[in-house]
């Protein structure tokens, strides 16, 4: 900042008076002064406390907005982008924009939009900021149609940023983002059976639904059943329970649907048998010759078809994908003590964070332990399956590297309720998926922790990436 100079209105920055020439100027002045200065050029009403927000498209003056607000003590930074439809587009927004915030502010969240105009997204976000701050358009005279337009939606401070006019370098650490936007799906994607169809018939695939129990009577019959609409419209072949000896009625149930039911001790018994979902889902490919198999957990309270058709969707339209996970809102009640929590507890307090630190290139996935999860079988059976709950962990790490992040992809499957269970559970899960990862290590630069905590976030369509910075400090007495 300090080799540039800026070109304002009043500017007080919350830092109070920055270093800058003041000038109250007509935009046909800042043309001629903009043909002249090769800084960063700022056109605002003026510094207002409070919250401020970034409206950035990508490009160097959407970049210079980056260093304006750094430079005047920004911390946290929210940046709306409406979403391009040339995806190339997106990658200079990534390489620009979202990468460089990182490295500046301690939390970034990026939300990506898709309304109509910049109007619309004004009138829709700012009545919750009291400055507004976009990149100039590349041609000067946008610049004050742009400013006009904002003003007339928005009654907060504008400042426009203009950046020295540089080569713009695309990014290429930005592939989390990358990955983030162009292999995460919605089942909505997918909702045709007809087109779906003929992609499987053209794939020329045989796909097996696997369905792992342990005492789940209450759910059961219904993921079974949904299962079975699935398979009648012509988008999976097999439909077979493989059960954990179960003490309740789920074998029955499912028995009672015709579907093949395996006990999964039974299976290749020569093979010895241990306790575990991880050994399900292992024995579960004796049990198939299909090409394809696709793991759903019967716990699940609110399935849908979506479930199946959603992630078995990519893999059927798109070959180069090899693995597909399921992610999804997931709201849970406590049995004992009755109250909604936020699911995915080990994700959150375990899975997400490890990723962060040791895998950050996998830290766009949504539900890392996601149950819901489908594979081709010949990457499969490469495999090393832990037979606890350190399966999907294992699974994970696994098929990005046999074949690479940009095979593996996540689909939002909706929302899932689903019993669960208390601390003490969660906490034996918890140490089982810390020692798969422990024996499946050692993991990037031992002693160098990552300081990036990332969190993507996806529902209709709409996505949010989070991302906040936490330096770590020892501290020392000798
Ligand atoms: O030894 C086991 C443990 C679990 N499961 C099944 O795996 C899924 C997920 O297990 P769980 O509900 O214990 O995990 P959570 O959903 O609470 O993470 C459910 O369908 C269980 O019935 C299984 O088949 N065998
Ligand atoms: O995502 C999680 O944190 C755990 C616990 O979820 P809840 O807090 O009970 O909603 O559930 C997942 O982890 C298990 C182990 O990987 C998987 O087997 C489950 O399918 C998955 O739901």
């Amino acid at each position: 900042m300090s080799n540039t100079k800026i070109y304002n209105w009043p500017f007080v920055s919350s830092m109070g008076e920055t270093e800058v020439d003041f000038f109250t100027e007509s935009f046909e002045d800042l043309q001629e002064r903009s043909m002249k200065n090769d800084g960063i050029m700022v056109i605002t009403d003026g510094w207002k406390d409070g919250e401020v927000a970034a409206i950035l498209r990508g490009g160097v003056n959407a970049r210079a907005v980056l260093d304006v607000l750094a430079a005047t003590g920004v911390k946290h930074l929210k940046i709306f982008h409406l979403e391009e439809r040339i995806r190339e587009m997106e990658e200079v927004f990534l390489s620009s924009v979202v990468v460089p915030a990182n490295a500046l502010f301690d939390s970034v969240s990026v939300r990506w939009r898709r309304d109509a105009s910049v109007a619309d997204l004004v009138k829709a976000i700012g009545p919750e900021y009291r400055m507004l701050f976009f990149g100039a358009p590349l041609v000067f005279s946008e610049l004050q149609p742009l400013y006009q337009t904002v003003k007339e939606h928005y009654s907060g401070s504008v400042t426009v940023v203009r950046g020295p006019h540089v080569e713009m370098e695309l990014d290429e650490s930005d592939e989390i983002y990358r990955w983030v936007r162009q292999r995460t799906y919605d089942a909505g994607d997918f909702s045709l059976p007809a087109v779906l169809r003929s992609y499987k018939k053209r794939l020329d695939k045989k796909v097996a639904v696997l369905l792992p129990s342990l005492n789940e009577e209450r759910t059961v019959g219904n993921v079974i059943k949904t299962a079975l609409e699935v398979q009648k419209a012509g988008l999976i072949d097999e439909v077979i329970l493989i059960d954990s000896a179960s003490i309740d009625s789920t074998v029955d149930i499912a028995r009672s649907y015709g579907i093949p039911v395996f006990i999964h001790q039974e299976i290749r018994p020569e093979l010895g048998s241990f306790r575990g979902k991880g050994e399900a889902m292992f024995k579960s490919a004796f049990v198939t010759d299909a090409d394809i198999l696709a793991w759903v957990d019967t716990d699940i309270e609110s399935i849908t078809p979506r479930f199946f058709y959603g992630l078995l969707g990519p893999l059927f339209t798109h070959p180069v994908i090899r693995f597909s996970k399921g992610y999804y809102a997931r709201p849970v009640n406590v049995e004992s003590s009755g109250i909604e929590l936020g699911g995915g507890r080990v994700t959150e307090i375990l899975a997400r964070p490890w990723i962060n630190t040791f895998m950050p290139q996998l830290s766009g996935y949504i539900q890392p332990l996601a149950g819901t999860a489908a594979i081709y079988r010949d990457d499969f059976q490469k495999m090393r399956i832990p037979v606890n709950y350190g399966v999907e962990m294992a699974m994970l790490l696994q098929a990005v590297e046999l074949a690479g992040l940009w095979t593996t992809c996540q689909v939002n499957l909706g929302t899932v309720v689903h019993r669960s269970k208390d601390v003490i559970g969660l906490s034996e899960m918890a140490f089982q998926i810390l020692q798969v990862l422990a024996e499946m290590g050692p993991y990037g630069d031992a002693g160098q922790s990552c300081d990036t905590l990332r969190r993507v976030y996806s529902a209709q369509r709409q996505f949010e990436i989070r991302s906040q910075r936490f330096k770590v400090t020892w501290r020392g007495y000798q």
